[in-house]
């Protein structure tokens, strides 16, 4: 599959004068929530109203959905409001009924997308339809298989594609229920410009509080749109009540948030940004030169611990510069994750360049 303006022809399409919004409950629960939620939501920006229907949950207990009964709701909710619906489908039975309840976006969830056979199936299920696919990146930070994934479909001669950037697992634990690796859909923005690209922040805050700031991110970066749990009543929502706001919330977020344009064509902008651009290539010469010369003197290291028969990695040292540049990175406004991330990268390298003298 390659980058082609067809992809965002759907988008286009619903002529929308602001990034799409996908909003409502994580799961629909009862045929009242989901009319309320939908109604309330008519009266913001949202488009395509979401309900989770069959929930893969991380642990087994946990209130799994109300499955096809909850297609109904969305139904009735897509009839009396006009609102596009969406769901989650994880396998060719969800897709058959899906479809049968005449749902307009079928959403692939991140534990689904790590499945290639899942995938396929789900694909082969599609075919022949004229349905709109989100899929979400998998739960491993792996854009190979999160574009893998949508090329299945695209294979299908589904071409009414997009992306939902929900987060990543990691094992260390940060402020993110899923880290949100921004580098990583970044990346896919550059390989494919032109395929719709929406944030979950939802999923990836696991909290409401940091949900604006999240989604003041992806707007920066160019999304085209936004997926918010949305439910009435938050706090005793079924699942994920901790990261679910009111759409009177929702409301007040888009009237708040900025939508930056792409590019500026003042001249007197140009200039500035030109100045700064040089300043920020010089800087990064200057980066990558004291990094060669860095991996130089590990060389040397390497040499001088070949002919003394000591080991590569040496944890004290290590650790103490860790400790120095997370206190040297505080002065200098960089934060404890960026520094670690980097040196972590750094030492790596020197390890590797080590490596190759002593093996030589
Ligand atoms: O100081 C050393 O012994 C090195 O090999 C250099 C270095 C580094 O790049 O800073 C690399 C590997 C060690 O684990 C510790 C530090």
């Amino acid at each position: 599959m390659e980058n082609n303006k067809e992809l965002r022809n759907w988008l286009a399409a619903m002529k929308l004068s602001h990034p799409l919004v996908i909003a409502g409950p994580c799961s629909a629960e009862t045929e009242e929530q989901v009319l309320k939620i939908a109604h309330q939501l008519k009266k913001t920006d949202t488009t395509v109203l979401r309900a989770g229907i069959w929930k893969p949950r991380t642990r087994p207990g946990n209130f799994e959905g109300v499955g096809a009964l909850g297609l109904k709701w969305l139904q009735k909710a897509k009839q009396e409001t006009g609102l596009m619906i969406t769901t989650e489908v994880a396998n060719a039975n969800h897709v058959d009924l899906a479809l049968k309840h005449d749902v307009d976006i079928l959403w692939i969830g991140a534990r689904t997308t790590v499945s290639p056979f899942i995938v396929q199936e789900i694909a082969d299920a599609v075919k022949g339809t004229d349905k709109i696919v989100l899929v979400k990146n998998p739960v491993n930070p792996d854009l190979a298989l999160w574009l893998g994934a949508v090329e299945r479909f695209y294979a299908a001669g589904i071409t009414k594609l997009g992306v939902i950037h929900r987060g990543f697992s990691t094992y260390e634990k940060t402020r993110y229920r899923n880290n949100p690796e921004w580098q990583i859909p970044i990346d896919l923005q550059n390989e494919f410009p032109d395929l719709p690209l929406i944030l979950d922040p939802s999923h990836i805050a696991g909290r409401r509080d940091i949900i604006f700031d999240l989604c003041q991110t992806a707007l920066d970066l160019n999304y085209d749109g936004l997926m918010i749990e949305t439910h009435h009543d938050p706090d005793n929502a079924w699942s994920d009540a901790a990261q679910q706001i009111t759409p009177k919330a929702l409301e007040q977020m888009t009237v708040d948030l900025k939508i930056r344009k792409q590019e500026g064509d003042a001249v007197e902008f140009k200039n500035k940004l030109n100045t700064l651009r040089t300043q920020i290539d010089v800087l990064d010469h200057q980066l990558l030169d004291s990094l060669g010369k860095r991996m130089k003197i590990a060389d040397d290291i390497g040499l001088l611990k070949k002919k003394n028969n000591v080991a590569i990695l040496q944890t004290k040292r290590w650790n103490e510069i860790l400790g120095r540049m997370i206190l040297e990175g505080e002065e200098n406004k960089l934060s404890e994750e960026f520094i670690l991330r980097i040196f972590k990268a750094i030492h790596q390298e020197s390890i590797n360049h080590q490596k190759k003298v002593i093996n030589d």
